[in-house]
Order: C-alpha cells, then sequence, then structure tokens
C-alpha cells in the first residue's frame, strides 16, 4: 500500500477525558476513504489530529513520510485541504474573495492574486456551482451555499488531500450528490485523497472505497463498505436495527434503519401481514412495511423471484416454490399457515396465470371462510407490466368476488399505507 497518511497509537485526550485510544491506521495514495460512527465517537477529533489541528498526548501522524507536526503551516495547506463541520462565523468577505483565500498557501507574501489565482478559482467556483454567487457577501449565502463556497475554497488550494468534516449537512439531496459525484470524479480524475466524515451511511457506501467506523475513540473496523456495514456492526455501534438490501437496478446496497421494537409503533408492533406478490411488486410495500414495525409474511414465491430476494434480505417469513413447478403440497400448506395467521392480506398486481393462481384462491378462502380482511392493489406500476389474468377470467371472478365480501381495493401503494398507517 503506498500510504499517504499513517497515524500510529494516537492517544487524544481533552482534558481528563480520553477521546482516542491508541489508534493507527493507514490511508492510501488516491483512496476515498469515509470516518462514520455515532455521535460523539471522536470522528472531527480524529480528522483534527491528522490534520495537525490539534496535537495528540500520544502517537505520531506521518503525511508523505513526514511528521506532519513539523510541517510549516504554510506547506502543510499545499497538500492538505480541509472543509470544516462549522463553516459559519462571521465572513466579511465576498464568495470570490472567500475562494480566493485557498491560493495563499501558494502565494508569496504580499503578492496579490494573479491571473492563474483567479482561474482556479473559477474552476473550483464552476465545479461547485457557486460562481453566479462570485460577487455576493458570505454572510448573506444560505449554509448550503456556504458550504460549497467552503469547498470551492478548499479545492483551490489544489491539494492533495482533502478533508470533510460532514460536507452534506446543510445540503439538500441534490446538492449532497452533486458534491459526493464531484469528489468521486476530483478522485477518480486527479487521484485527490479523499477522507470524509460522513454520517449518512448510504452516501458513505455508495461512493467510498474504505471506511472506517469509529466507536468510543477506537476504530471497530476499517475495510471495503461490504466488510464494514454489516447488521452486527451497525448495531454493535449505533444500537440500531437495520436491514441491508440490494438494489437491483445499481447493484448497490441499501441500508434501512428498521425502528426498534420498542420505538415501534404500538398499532404496528403486533399486527401480521401477509402478501401476494411476486416479480418485484412487493419490494417496495415490504421495505416500508417493515420499517414501520409490522410482521410480514409472504408467499407463494418463485425462489429467486426479486420479491423472494427482499424477503429474504428483511428476514420476512416466505412459502416458496421452485421458478416454473406447480405450487408443492409443502408450499401450499405453509402459505396457508401464514395466511392464518396474518390480520390482514395484502394482494398486488401480480398477473395471474394457471401456476399462481392457487394463491388467490387461498386468499379468497382466507376472506370467505375465515373472514381475513383483504386489501387489492390494482396498479399499473412503471416497474411492473401489470398484465392481468390469464386464467381465462378466473383472477377477476376471485377478484370481485372477494371485494364483494368486504375486500377494500386501493389505486396504489401510496394510497394503501396512507391507509394502514406505513410510512
Ligand atoms: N473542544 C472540546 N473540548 C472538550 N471536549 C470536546 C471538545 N470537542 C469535542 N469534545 C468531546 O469529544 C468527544 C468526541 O467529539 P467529536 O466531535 O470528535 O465526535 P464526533 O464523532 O465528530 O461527533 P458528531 O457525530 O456529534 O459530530 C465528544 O464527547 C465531545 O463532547
Amino acid at each position: 500500500m503506498d500510504s499517504l497518511i499513517i497515524a500510529s497509537n494516537l492517544t487524544f485526550a481533552y482534558g481528563s477525558k480520553n477521546i482516542l485510544e491508541d489508534l493507527s491506521l493507514e490511508i492510501s495514495k488516491g483512496s476515498f476513504v469515509s470516518i462514520i460512527g455515532p455521535n460523539g465517537s471522536g470522528k472531527s477529533t480524529l480528522l483534527k489530529n491528522i490534520t495537525a489541528e490539534i496535537t495528540p498526548q500520544k502517537g505520531a501522524v506521518l503525511l508523505d513520510d513526514q511528521d506532519i507536526f513539523k510541517i510549516k503551516k504554510k506547506d502543510l495547506a499545499k497538500t492538505i485541504a480541509v472543509v470544516p463541520q462549522d463553516t459559519g462565523g462571521d465572513f466579511a468577505f465576498s464568495v470570490m474573495e472567500t475562494v480566493l483565500m485557498g491560493r495563499m498557501p501558494h502565494q508569496k507574501r504580499f503578492e496579490g492574486d494573479s491571473e492563474k489565482d483567479v482561474e482556479i478559482a473559477q474552476w473550483a467556483m464552476e465545479l461547485t456551482n457557486v460562481w453566479h454567487l462570485k460577487d455576493r457577501s458570505v454572510n448573506e449565502l444560505s449554509g448550503g451555499e456556504r458550504q460549497r463556497v467552503i469547498v470551492a475554497r478548499a479545492l483551490t488550494q489544489e491539494p492533495k488531500v482533502l478533508l470533510l468534516d460532514e460536507p452534506t449537512s446543510h445540503l439538500d439531496i441534490q446538492h449532497q450528490y452533486e458534491l459526493l459525484e464531484l469528489l468521486d470524479r476530483l478522485n477518480k480524475t486527479k487521484s485527490l485523497t479523499v477522507i470524509a466524515v460522513l454520517h449518512d451511511l448510504n452516501l458513505a457506501a455508495q461512493f467510498s472505497h474504505k471506511i472506517i467506523l469509529l466507536d468510543k475513540g477506537r476504530i471497530v473496523a476499517y475495510g471495503s463498505p461490504v466488510e464494514v456495514l454489516t447488521a452486527q456492526k451497525i448495531r454493535d455501534s449505533y444500537h440500531i436495527e437495520v436491514a441491508i438490501t440490494t438494489n437491483e437496478i445499481t447493484g448497490r446496497f441499501n441500508i434501512i434503519p428498521l425502528s426498534k421494537k420498542k420505538d415501534r409503533s404500538e398499532a404496528a408492533r403486533d399486527v401480521r401481514i401477509h402478501l401476494l406478490c411476486g416479480g418485484g411488486s412487493g419490494v417496495y410495500l415490504m421495505e416500508q412495511l417493515v420499517q414501520a414495525g409490522y410482521q410480514v409474511s409472504c408467499g407463494v414465491l418463485n425462489i429467486g423471484d426479486s420479491d423472494w430476494k427482499k424477503a429474504k434480505e428483511l428476514g420476512i417469513a416466505v412459502s416458496e416454490e421452485a421458478p416454473f413447478s406447480p405450487i408443492s403440497a409443502e408450499a401450499f400448506n405453509m402459505n396457508e399457515e401464514l395466511l392464518n395467521e396474518a390480520d390482514l392480506i395484502i394482494v398486488l398486481s401480480v398477473p395471474f396465470g394457471y401456476g399462481n393462481i392457487v394463491n388467490l384462491e387461498q386468499v379468497s378462502v382466507a376472506l370467505h371462510l375465515k373472514n381475513k380482511k383483504v386489501m387489492i392493489v390494482e396498479t399499473e406500476s412503471e416497474q411492473w407490466d401489470y398484465t392481468g389474468d390469464f386464467t381465462g377470467g378466473k383472477a377477476d371472478s376471485l377478484l370481485a368476488g372477494m371485494m364483494q365480501h368486504g375486500a377494500e381495493k386501493f389505486g396504489s401503494i401510496r394510497e394503501l399505507l396512507g391507509r394502514i398507517g406505513g410510512k
């Protein structure tokens, strides 16, 4: 590994309270590393130690093999730029003047801004989408605009490594992505090493090569997103349950916080919901219902189907069958059990053929004989090519029969969630 930063055995205390405990790490040149961890775990303190803003009581930090605390501040600023957490304070300067301050490490004393300095400042302001604000006073900007100006100032330093402390905290979702995509681009095209404290684990997962998970001043995990962002590690550090699922389209994984059992809505906690879905029609609803605290089951689903995969990821009980096989007695019986246990059955827009009509018949029996509550969602989703009934009218007549016996119909999953109190 071609290391840019090596921290060894760092111990840092504020007063008598140790914040970092014998912490060691290496960050390689050209990498994109995120630092995550719960509030107060020491992320900002670590960042300040490895940028020589504060000095540890014990341990050492090397930047390119040099003791960082011995490098002159001006020289250090040619290599390292920092976007601090708090970009507040009084900036009685214009945006242009503020961004040009980033050139100071490269300028001689009393030397004004050269044409090149202005060009670099413009380049950084265009990248961060603040060029149009160049003549405004920084004091008049919104939090998000100001944050982008500070990033522009840091880029104007032309650093080899950019350290950012929660750079997305003031940004709306569009600007969060724009900023991280910009950092990703600079990382790839200019070999800029990026070290960012991020609170959003999904953003960290999406953009980082490596993630450092800090807890109580110690590194509890350091590795690729897949190695660090496991449900177990997140539970241990953040004391929260999460489901980790894979996005079918992007291939990236999503971390979905699940409310703690005790925090779940009283109403949702003990309600069992069974879904008749398939082909991805149930993915979104499953996530929403699990997140809202419902106990969810589904079936019968073909093994390998996207709904089946999502159910497995979320740990949902599922009655399953091999693809292209008729529903076996075993799958039928398990589905019946799940239906019997359910307080509510939801039928989603699934094309019915002779292979899966049994599912609908089972729901119909549960409604007619067991008085189960049934909700039917009939949508033509963009993701799902709803083609309806391939059973010569049998599916339609079962659905119509259920409607006559009290099943409720909804035009969309959102409408249904509005009724049952999902998210
Ligand atoms: N200047 C300071 N003086 C005394 N204690 C401090 C100071 N700065 C931070 N601390 C304490 O050090 C601990 C770690 O703080 P730090 O800001 O590094 O955590 P963090 O992981 O970045 O937290 P957050 O996610 O809330 O930003 C906290 O308990 C904090 O109260």
